[in-house]
């Protein structure tokens, strides 16, 4: 089997993108969040309390036929930004891009933070990292992708995210006509439950290419490019009246000033994603008239995280092993 669902920016600063998903019988409509660095699929729903809603779809488990409670479990995630959610567990029937995953773990709300209460664009989110840091408890449940997989024609799926514009996650296949040249494959780091893997380097404009070996992951629920502080002032140093403002919460750069490209090393050929100056500009900062950088500091995270800034630069291969080993692969387009 094979699937293919469009998702797109839900905002101009392309903070975050949503793909239409279907649960229950009859379907009931969705707008979630396709997040590899996570693995719980939860939404909104009829136990989120009035006051913590905001506009969102609301899952109501009473209303599908196939609903079924999973008795005595329960979940609860908490995110690197400090947001969360928690709530009940049913199974029901999910459905994403023509792809039908009969008895999947849906997560129903009973309280989320209050940033996801004021994103009234996302009704919960899908998450598309390993199996292993699923949130539900005591017994621990698997994604969509690890739901689907056994039907899946290639153990894989792909991401296309793109710049205000609709971009594509499909599952099982590889669409040659969505890259340009070849995919070069590194191998997946999977032991914290992501897709982490390292990168050989980084260049900035056209600057000689600087070999580091940067660890960290591929995570579409993450906006920005997080990387270590060398790497992020080697770039704004190279942007005149660029500067680090704490009360924005980072590097801000002049929002007429074009920007250097900024690339990164994948794989032991010499491949670079090369994401274009345009791109790392954010938009107004929401302080002067500056603009806030898509590249900051990981700082004190502990990883280094290659969200959509990098990500929307590229086409991205998630492969569960259709060679044993995990791996990443990644395609300029
Ligand atoms: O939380 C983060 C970014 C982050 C910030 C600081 C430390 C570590 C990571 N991304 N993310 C990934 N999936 C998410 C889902 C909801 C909210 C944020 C989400």
């Amino acid at each position: 089997a094979k699937g293919s669902v469009v998702t797109t920016p839900i905002n101009s600063e392309d903070e975050a993108y949503d793909a239409p998903v279907s649960i229950g019988t009859p379907a009931q409509p969705f707008n979630l969040d396709f997040d590899t660095g996570s693995s719980d699929l939860w939404v909104f729903s009829s136990l989120t309390p009035s006051n913590e809603r905001n506009g969102q779809n609301i899952y109501t488990a009473s209303r599908s036929s196939t609903a079924k409670q999973l008795s005595g479990e329960s979940w609860k995630i908490s995110y690197g930004d400090g947001s969360s959610s928690s709530g009940l567990v049913y199974s029901d029937v999910v459905t994403i891009g023509g792809l039908t995953a009969a008895g999947q773990a849906v997560e129903a709300a009973s309280r989320v933070s209050q940033s996801f209460t004021s994103e009234s664009a996302t009704d919960g989110l899908v998450g598309l990292a390993f199996s292993s840091i699923n949130t539900v408890s005591p017994d621990q449940q698997t994604t969509f992708f690890d739901t689907v997989k056994p039907s899946l024609a290639s153990p894989v799926f792909t991401a296309d995210l793109k710049h205000q514009a609709p971009g594509t996650y499909n599952f099982g296949f590889i669409d040659k006509s969505a890259f340009t040249g070849s995919i070069t494959y590194t191998p997946v780091d999977n032991s914290q439950g992501f897709w982490g893997f390292t990168s050989t380097g980084f260049q900035v404009g056209n600057n000689d290419f600087q070999q580091e070996s940067i660890t960290g992951i591929a995570d579409t629920g993450t906006t920005l490019l997080l990387l270590p502080d060398d790497v992020v002032n080697a770039y704004y140093s190279s942007v005149n009246n660029a500067q680090n403002d704490q009360s924005a919460g980072g590097f801000t750069v002049p929002c007429d000033t074009s920007l250097p490209d900024f690339s990164f090393g994948v794989g032991n050929n010499g491949a670079m994603i090369t994401i274009p100056g345009s791109l790392m500009n954010l938009g107004p900062s929401g302080s002067g008239n500056s603009c806030f950088g898509g590249l900051q500091s990981s700082g004190t995270i502990g990883t280094n995280i290659f969200g959509d800034v990098a990500l929307k630069a590229a086409f991205v291969v998630f492969d569960s092993g259709s060679q044993g080993q995990p791996q990443l692969g990644w395609a300029s387009k």
